[in-house]
């Protein structure tokens, strides 16, 4: 549906019914249809949140990028991160459909006022983490992202798709370079089974707050924009996980880890909540570096955008005059 009413204009009713009609139908909202306030501001703020996780994302394994064991290790991270760089920019453009200002949205990040995901404050300390980031990270996002697929906002919907497939392309490598790590030394295997204890509990807050304490999931699933709370996606990833790590033969650091037959699924401990919100407001071992590796990244890219804005001012005036001529 496309109409000339602003967002800001109070609804006439058959806009509204409309939206409804649409969300309860499965069919897609378009950047150009109208759409409630909330909707819009509720997908602005996770869209930018997603996209600024990806950009920062890019920090805990480019720090191996020169310390990377072989010149074949080097290239995959490599490929890797430049992924997540364009899953970055997809997403910006996914939140430019809806009016935000990908300018402003860095701003934002860059002053604190917009979050990004919790996972990235945390430190890489030797490859194997590489490995486990691809394996458990990536694993969470793929969860997470593949029902975002079929999310009501048409550009983010269709966004997901091309970003899932990378993404477990990248979980594949990381288990793949923990299998080798695993076919190695013992102090190979040490170093694996050390990065699963220590991104285990992050990786599974990844999924947010429990739905208990979600404040955004009532509303984001009645628009359909989430398909799943965060306690069942945060189930869904300890399901696919534990029988990889048997695969793998490290231990998830869990002693209430079990099947349960009666739920058919793996009962699990309680994440540590406290260091979520600690990590969230900025109170995580890698929060100052990353944000202050962001900071000075935009600092230094400054020339570029300069640069990028002059050169289209040329070209529109040129076009602009041809179209005079
Ligand atoms: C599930 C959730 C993250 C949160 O559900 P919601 O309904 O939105 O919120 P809810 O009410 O449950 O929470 C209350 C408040 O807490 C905030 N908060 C919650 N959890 C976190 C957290 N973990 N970290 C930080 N903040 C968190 C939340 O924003 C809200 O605050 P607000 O009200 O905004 O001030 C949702 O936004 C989503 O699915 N996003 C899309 C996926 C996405 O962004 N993925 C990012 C990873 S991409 C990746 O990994 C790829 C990759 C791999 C490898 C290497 C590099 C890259």
């Amino acid at each position: 549906m496309t109409t000339s009413h602003s967002a800001e204009a109070p609804p006439p009713g058959h806009l509204q019914e409309h939206f409804d009609a649409t969300i309860s139908r499965d069919q897609r909202i378009e950047p150009r249809d109208w759409m409630p306030d909330g909707y819009r501001k509720t997908l602005v703020r996770q869209i930018a949140q997603h996209a600024h996780s990806e950009i920062i994302g890019m920090q805990p394994e480019g720090e191996w990028i020169t310390k990377a064991p072989s010149l074949r290790r080097k290239a995959i991270l490599f490929a890797k991160v430049q992924d997540e760089a364009g899953h970055g920019l997809y997403l910006y453009s996914a939140a430019e459909t809806l009016g935000a200002d990908r300018a402003d949205l860095t701003d934002r990040l860059i002053e604190g006022r917009q979050k990004y995901s919790s996972i990235f404050n945390y430190p890489t300390m030797s490859f194997a983490d590489v490995g486990v980031i691809g394996w458990f990270v990536d694993g969470a996002a793929i969860c997470n992202q593949v029902p975002l697929c079929r999310s009501s906002y048409g550009p983010y919907a269709r966004a997901m798709v091309r970003i899932c497939k990378e993404e477990s392309f990248h979980q594949r490598q990381g288990y793949e370079l923990l299998m080798t790590m695993m076919r190695g030394t013992e102090a190979q295997r040490d170093m694996v089974q050390d990065a699963v204890n220590r991104w285990w509990w992050p990786s599974l807050m990844m999924f947010g707050p429990p739905d208990d304490s979600s404040p955004n999931s009532a509303q984001s699933m009645a628009w359909k924009i989430k398909r799943h709370s965060n306690d069942e996606l945060r189930q869904r990833f300890v399901d696919m996980t534990v029988p990889q790590a048997e695969k793998l033969g490290v231990t998830l650091p869990d002693p209430e880890l079990r099947w349960n037959a009666e739920r058919g699924h793996h009962d699990f401990g309680t994440p540590d909540w406290d260091e979520l919100m600690r990590v969230i407001k900025g109170g995580g071992p890698c929060n100052d570096q990353r944000m202050q590796r962001r900071r000075s990244a935009h600092e230094e890219g400054a020339w570029v955008r300069e640069a990028a804005t002059a050169h289209a001012a040329k070209q529109a005036a040129r076009a602009e005059k041809g179209a005079v001529a």
